[in-house]
């Protein structure tokens, strides 16, 4: 499978195509909204997500509940458009008028801020107003991502393979403390996810009122938070997903590539990650034994990857978002056009975005697992995707 997708954050909506996703793959619109609606939950969001409230509709590649092979075609609204109309979509003809020329303009953005894609989105695509950048570089997008995402949960779901994520820390409350299943059973990870789709930041119910707090007293100090977020792929997890043979190839790096093209997302790690640096060989490895017959072992710290490869074991990350660049305390900028120092101005962002960036986050680990999947498996249709695996019809 792969996508592509197109819109502005405060133009009228967002474009969504999947292709390569096998025939009659049981597919429903609940499916992918119940995903965007996790995106859009999070303690600590700003006003923005009380504006929006994310559903696709198929425009093209699903027939009564069911994928028929050809592209898939979402389209999802943005609702605050109905405020942007103007500045987002007025037609050059009616740049005559008075009134519609004052109201771009009040849309200009020349003053450049700090942490976002603004200077260099600027000078790169040579560009006087900023907010050509800014609508695209938004986060908006990633309620696109998390559109094709779940679409790939979907179809791995048919496998026994399920992408979670759940919030470890917010603004360093949590850092180090880990709340992670000892053993890879699945109960333990199913146990775990649903108990942290509870609350409304989407972490242990042992953090919550901590994490909460944190992201209280940033709310009322008037500055922004990132943390991190850990996820898992769990149940089925096929023995060698990705390959040893080539740089291009190795899961690991393709997983940590998706997660890092997320917005604010700073570091990935691999299973026990910069930790193992520290460590001696023999910490480190995850040591075999027969479990009746079965090959077995005693721990996961290589996150269920191994030269490259998926070993069995579930697969487990780490992501760590930067905090969010706009905040009301006011930033040290200057204008790109007139070169003049001035402090940023704000008029509404998030808090804190980590909960929502787990949920994007697991979208493009759903992606790579099911690129890297149909690529082991091959399949027009599901039912051939599901013979090659050697299962039966689900
Ligand atoms: C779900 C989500 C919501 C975000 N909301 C905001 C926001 O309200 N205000 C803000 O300044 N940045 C927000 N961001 C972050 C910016 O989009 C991002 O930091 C910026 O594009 C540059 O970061 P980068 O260098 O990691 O791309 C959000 C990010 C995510 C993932
Ligand atoms: C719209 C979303 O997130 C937005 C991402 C974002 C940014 O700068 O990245 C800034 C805010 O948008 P606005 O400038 O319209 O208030 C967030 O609300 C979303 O997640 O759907």
């Amino acid at each position: 499978m792969r996508f592509l997708t197109a819109g502005e954050s405060h133009g009228p909506g967002l474009t969504i195509i999947v292709e390569g996703i096998p025939a009659d793959l049981p597919l429903l619109a609940e499916d992918i909204d119940r995903d965007l609606a996790r995106r859009q939950v999070g303690f600590g969001r700003g006003g923005r997500m009380s504006i929006e409230t994310d559903r696709v509709t198929f425009r093209g590649g699903v027939r009564l509940g069911r994928t028929i092979g050809s592209p898939i075609a979402m389209t999802l609204e943005n609702r605050d458009f109905k405020n942007w109309a103007v500045p987002m979509s007025v037609s050059p003809v009616d740049l005559g008028d008075e009134a519609v020329r004052a109201q771009l303009e009040a849309k200009r953005i020349t003053r450049l801020r700090p942490g976002h894609a603004d200077y260099p989105g600027a000078v790169k695509y040579g560009l006087a107003d900023v907010r050509n950048i800014l609508e695209r570089s938004s986060a908006r997008e990633t309620a696109s991502r998390v559109a094709a995402g779940a679409i790939a949960k979907q179809l791995l779901r048919q496998f026994n393979i399920h992408v979670h994520s759940h919030v470890v820390e917010i603004g360093g409350v949590g850092a180090g403390e880990s709340v992670r299943p000892a053993l890879p059973a699945f109960e333990a990870w199913k146990d775990l996810f649903e108990r942290v789709e509870q609350n409304d930041l989407r972490c242990h119910p042992d953090l919550y009122e901590r994490l909460r707090a944190r992201v209280v007293e940033a709310a009322k100090g008037g500055y922004t938070l990132g943390g991190a977020v850990e996820l898992a792929a769990y149940g089925e997890i096929p023995v060698g997903l990705g390959s040893h043979v080539h740089y291009d190839r190795r899961i690991d790096g393709l997983l940590a590539g998706a997660a890092m093209s997320v917005h604010t997302v700073k570091a990935v790690e691999v299973g026990i990650g910069t930790a193992a640096a520290r460590e001696t060989g023999a910490d480190v490895q995850d040591e075999f034994i027969n479990a009746a017959g079965e090959i077995a072992r005693t721990s996961n710290h290589a996150g269920g990857i191994e030269g490259g490869m998926t070993n069995g074991q579930p697969v487990l990350l780490r992501a760590y978002l930067k905090p969010l660049p706009t905040m009301r305390k006011a930033l040290k900028s200057i204008d790109l056009i007139t070169r003049e120092p001035f402090e940023a101005h704000y008029e509404r962002s998030d808090t804190c975005a980590v909960p929502a960036g787990g949920v994007v986050c697991e979208a493009m680990m759903a992606i790579v697992l099911a690129q890297e999947l149909q690529r082991k498996l091959g399949g027009d249709s599901l039912a051939e995707m599901l013979r090659h695996a050697g299962r039966g019809p689900v």
